[in-house]
């Protein structure tokens, strides 16, 4: 692999203003309670933040109130580094601004960087009926087709995503596009069904601990109930493992152990199914949920145990091979 490529990849945030641009980057990136976002100012300047996890990505928010198309403002420069155009669309409010504005600038991203993703966030959909979410995304999808067409633009691949950030539909869209530009995606997921048919697991995903976005999964479909608890079984996992170093650090001042060990938690839900939780490299954690009608007893449940701690083992490594071949999709305009 080519390792030439600049170690980013680049996501921006666009939408007119009060869209949720800033809320949906506080709660995600920043565990910011959503209620909390009620409170935020509105945006003036583009604003960047880096993360590092397996890709290394910004996230950067252009203001609604800012006009790109202004002559002194470098939109190409911009455009043409982008690996994903996340388009925030206000589904409480009137949209139709916004889908002219959205066309305008998918005409201009695509001239600039054809090889940019385009991704719509149909979003506060919290605040519409089941019905009337159908309806809305029926029509956006539909008007930026037309839209499209009449500019010539048919060919050009729009994904929408219904999200709130009340619920964990924001987190679901936003590993799907980070996932877009992890350019090891198929090699993982590959993995990742190697380790469900060989250790009883009944869905496996690979986080990024800090936002809650999985980078990778099994490819059996994604349920939200599952991705739910697993992602809290994160939390859980680590405010418990807070707790432990410190009694540690109580009990024997001496034998503080380092807070860089490896993290492992295993727990039993209520209704028979296994959490399994493993650190990875870069930020990221191994989640697998195993529900497996087979555990009679302790003796069948340590022998899965030792068969999914063998195969995540090796897991874990082909995973630091990759990383150290890996390369970032850097979208560069040729
Ligand atoms: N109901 C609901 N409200 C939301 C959601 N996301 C954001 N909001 C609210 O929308 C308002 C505007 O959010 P901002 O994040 O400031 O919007 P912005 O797009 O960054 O706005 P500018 O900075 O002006 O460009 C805030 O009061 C948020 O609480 C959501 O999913 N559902």
């Amino acid at each position: 692999m080519s390792s030439n490529t600049a170690n980013n990849a680049t996501i921006l945030l666009m939408g007119l203003r009060r869209g949720g641009k800033s809320s949906i980057c506080k709660v995600v990136f920043h565990n910011m309670q959503p209620l909390d976002t009620l409170y935020l100012e509105s945006t003036s300047k583009p604003t960047t933040e880096q993360f590092s996890s397996l890709i290394d990505l910004s996230v950067m928010e252009l203001p609604g109130q800012l006009n790109y198309f202004e002559p002194n403002y470098d939109s190409e420069r911009l455009f043409s580094s982008v690996g994903a155009l996340v388009y925030v669309i206000d589904s409480q409010d009137e949209y139709l601004n916004a889908l002219t504005n959205l066309s305008m600038i998918i005409e201009y991203a695509y001239q600039v960087n054809p090889r940019i993703h385009i991704e719509v966030l149909i979003h506060k959909v919290d605040g519409l009926s089941e019905d009337y979410r159908m309806d809305a995304q029926r029509e956006i999808m539909q008007r930026v087709g037309d839209e499209l067409l009449d500019l010539g633009l048919e060919g050009v691949q729009v994904s929408f995503y219904l999200t709130s950030i009340f619920d964990h539909s924001v987190y679901e869209a936003f590993s799907r596009i980070v996932q877009k530009l992890v350019p090891e995606l198929p090699s993982l997921e590959n993995m990742l069904d190697n380790l469900v048919q060989h250790s009883s697991v009944d869905k496996v995903f690979l986080f990024d601990v800090n936002s809650k976005i999985y980078v990778a999964t099994d490819s059996t479909p994604v349920d939200i109930q599952t991705y739910e608890v697993c992602a809290e079984f994160i939390d859980i996992t680590i405010d418990l493992d807070d707790l432990y170093v410190e009694d540690e650090k109580q009990q024997s001042s001496n034998s503080v152990r380092s807070k860089k060990r490896e993290l492992r938690s295993i727990s039993n839900l209520s209704n028979g199914s296994i959490l399994y939780l493993r650190q990875m490299i870069r930020g990221l954690v191994l989640v697998a949920l195993i529900r497996n009608d087979e555990i009679v007893n302790d003796v069948s449940l340590e022998s899965l145990i030792t068969v999914i701690d063998y195969n995540v083992n090796n897991f874990k490594k082909s995973l630091v091979k990759m990383w150290q071949n890996a390369r970032i999709d850097h979208p560069t305009n040729h």
